[in-house]
């Protein structure tokens, strides 16, 4: 790194991050172990129908008056047309432009009607990789489904009834990491305001009024309400010229914040409410403002730093994501807020990226070591850290880009093309490996490790927080090899040991994600997207977006853990139909048989239970299980 002529003339804030970053992983790592240790969150919650639970249910059909309402008119579903060049994403499944994760607070259940349609989010089912792609063809996966599927449509169960969780409250949250605490108070406050000033609903109803981007140099950007991450120890990473004018002029403009200066977080909610109503225009924009003061709050940062880059490489991209690795870590800028469409797609909003960061952080809550927790699993993707950088991709980045799009055939836009105000969320993951569309499996017992990695992982995550990934695609999962023989999973208190055969698996990407945090709910409603179900017959990944569908009945607040099985079953079709491995006649029998197996589960958990699975497990013999 230090060889680079290049990287010597950067001084600093940026080389400062990148070796911040690959040293303190390993302290990140133990701080997180640590609020493990918490206690574990109780959730006590009770089961109705959805006519009880209307209150807390936005997507009813029968209210789907509420969600409607709730779209966002000005951000429309388009399909990119003005690319010559044709191996970048234009397809139906990049025209999910209006969707958007909805929180509902569990104070709805006290009465209040606690639910937010937020900004939409879209995500990017993979398509193939490289620049010379093949047209579509699915004759193979038609016999194979003709020939597997044909019983199972009779066997298939019934979708669940709409039912909705109503959750019991818990007055403490003690379980939950700071940074969750106080995003979930800091969101809630968001919806005591805007229910309170009826302002989003009227906004959201109004085409003509789009979101704005952020005013960085006409607004500015107010330090009092910014602070100090004592969770992810983020770094204060102000310096850069436009940053301090930022910081200066932010001080000017907004001194009816500076109240909020070392305020304790629990006084925040009354705050912002205050300023929301009294302080700001009832608008869109002041709240992306607030969201991203908020999102840099949280990120221990007083502005955006900048996207300087040291040794870095590209590894791979998302609709919304680039991800480039350095030193150890995986790092994912997501530009954000901004004008600009970015692969054809609206970018995505601080309020979007805070939920997401809250998602993200709650499955953190479950690498805890099984000495302390009911349930455990280090198969999603560890977040390490979180940061805001502003400004235009750095020559080093841009290279990392090229490189990249050479050997692989980028199928996104090249980020040259960002302005200098742009900003953008830059997470620091865990290096969770190669994904599975591209990672060559050796044989038959590395596709079940993979499977019985992945069910476990889903079933922890079920049982610890209502999560359903739903989007489980096979970009979604990153395997690598480690020598590790055994991987530990703990369910319900019982610590389970997994045979890994070698590899280890990683999940990623929440955008569609379902979960519960104790205090919140957080998912996405599909049902203002109706693109995403609209894909091409015979395509695995499309169908199973239709049998989501039919299962929570176009109801996505719900808790239905079903939707983890149907993307068991998808991987057991991509195993049999999309990797080549060294399998037997009896390999692919048995995989079938699981497939239809499967059918009679309603969750992950029940599918680990499959005798398929029960000579990868090994109980414990602390747990006191035989
Ligand atoms: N932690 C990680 N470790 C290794 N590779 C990663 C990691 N995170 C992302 N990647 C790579 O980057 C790609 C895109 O990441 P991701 O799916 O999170 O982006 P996205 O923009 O949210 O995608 P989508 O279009 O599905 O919404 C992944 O398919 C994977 O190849």
């Amino acid at each position: 790194m230090t060889s680079n002529p290049r990287r010597e003339k950067k001084t600093t804030i940026s080389d400062d991050l990148w070796r911040e970053i690959i040293a303190e992983e390993q302290e990140n790592f133990n701080r997180n172990l640590n609020h493990q240790q918490q206690p574990q969150v109780v959730v006590t919650y009770q089961r109705r129908t959805v006519d009880d639970a209307a209150p807390i249910k936005p997507s009813q059909k029968e209210g789907s008056s509420s969600s409607n309402s709730g779209r966002i008119a000005s951000r429309v579903s388009f399909i990119v047309t003005n690319k010559n060049n044709n191996s970048q994403r234009v397809s139906w499944n990049r025209s999910l432009s209006t969707r958007g994760r909805t929180s509902i607070a569990v104070l709805a259940v006290a009465g209040g009607n606690e639910q937010q349609q937020r900004v939409p989010r879209k995500t990017k089912p993979p398509l193939p990789k490289g620049k010379l792609k093949q047209p579509p063809n699915f004759e193979k996966e038609r016999a194979y489904f003709q020939e597997v599927d044909a019983d199972e449509l009779m066997e298939e169960s019934p979708s669940p009834k709409k039912v909705a969780w109503v959750m019991g409250i818990q007055p403490d949250n003690a379980g939950l990491p700071p940074l969750c605490t106080r995003l979930e108070k800091w969101l809630h406050a968001k919806r005591h305001y805007l229910i309170a000033s009826s302002t989003l609903s009227t906004i959201l109803r109004s085409p003509e009024e789009q979101l704005q981007p952020i005013p960085f140099n006409n607004d500015g950007f107010d330090s009092s309400y910014m602070g100090k991450s004592e969770e992810l120890r983020l770094r204060n990473i102000s310096g850069s010229l436009s940053t301090q004018s930022m910081h200066t002029q932010s001080e000017k403009t907004h001194l009816d914040l500076e109240r909020l200066e070392d305020k304790d977080f629990d006084d925040i909610e009354s705050d912002i409410k205050k300023l929301s109503l009294a302080s700001r225009p009832s608008s869109l924009a002041s709240l992306a403002n607030d969201a991203f003061m908020a999102l840099l709050k949280e990120c221990g940062q007083t502005a955006p730093s900048t996207l300087d880059t040291g040794n870095i490489v590209k590894i791979g991209e998302g609709t919304f994501g680039e991800a480039f690795i350095a030193g150890s870590a995986v790092c994912k800028i997501v530009p954000i807020d901004g004008e600009l469409r970015v692969n054809g797609e609206l970018q995505k909003r601080s309020m979007e990226v805070l939920e997401e960061v809250m998602l993200s952080l709650t499955l953190n809550r479950l690498r805890g070591s099984e000495a302390h927790f009911d349930n455990a699993t280090t198969t999603f993707i560890q977040t390490k850290d979180i940061k805001v950088c502003q400004g235009r991709y750095d020559p080093v980045l841009l290279k990392a880009w090229d490189t990249w799009d050479t050997e692989h055939g980028s199928e996104n836009d090249h980020p040259n093309s960002f302005p200098e105000n742009q900003c953008y969320v830059v997470s620091i993951l865990e290096h969770g490996g190669t994904d599975l569309e591209s990672f060559v499996l050796l044989d038959f017992n590395e596709a079940r490790s993979l499977l019985v990695q992945v069910t476990a992982a889903l079933a922890v995550a079920e049982t610890a927080f209502e999560f359903e990934h739903r989007d489980l695609h096979w970009g979604n999962i990153l395997l690598s090899r480690k020598e590790t023989a055994m991987l530990q999973f703990t369910l319900e208190g019982r610590t389970i040991s997994i045979r890994t055969h070698g590899i280890l698996i990683s999940i990623i990407d929440f955008t569609l994600s379902r979960i519960n945090t104790g205090n919140t709910i957080l998912y996405l409603n599909l049902s203002s997207d109706p693109e995403i179900f609209e894909g091409p017959k015979g395509d695995k990944q499309s169908e199973t977006y239709r049998k989501m569908r039919e299962v929570t009945d176009d109801c996505w607040d719900g808790s239905f853990p079903r939707t983890n099985v149907l993307w068991l079953q998808y991987l057991v079709d991509i195993l049999l139909l999309k990797k080549s491995f060294k399998r037997s006649g009896k390999d692919e029998r048995d995989l079938r048989s699981l497939k239809k197996r499967l059918n009679s589960c309603n969750s992950a958990k029940e599918a680990l239970s499959d005798s398929f699975f029960s000579d990868m497990l090994v109980d414990h013999p602390a747990s006191g299980i035989v």
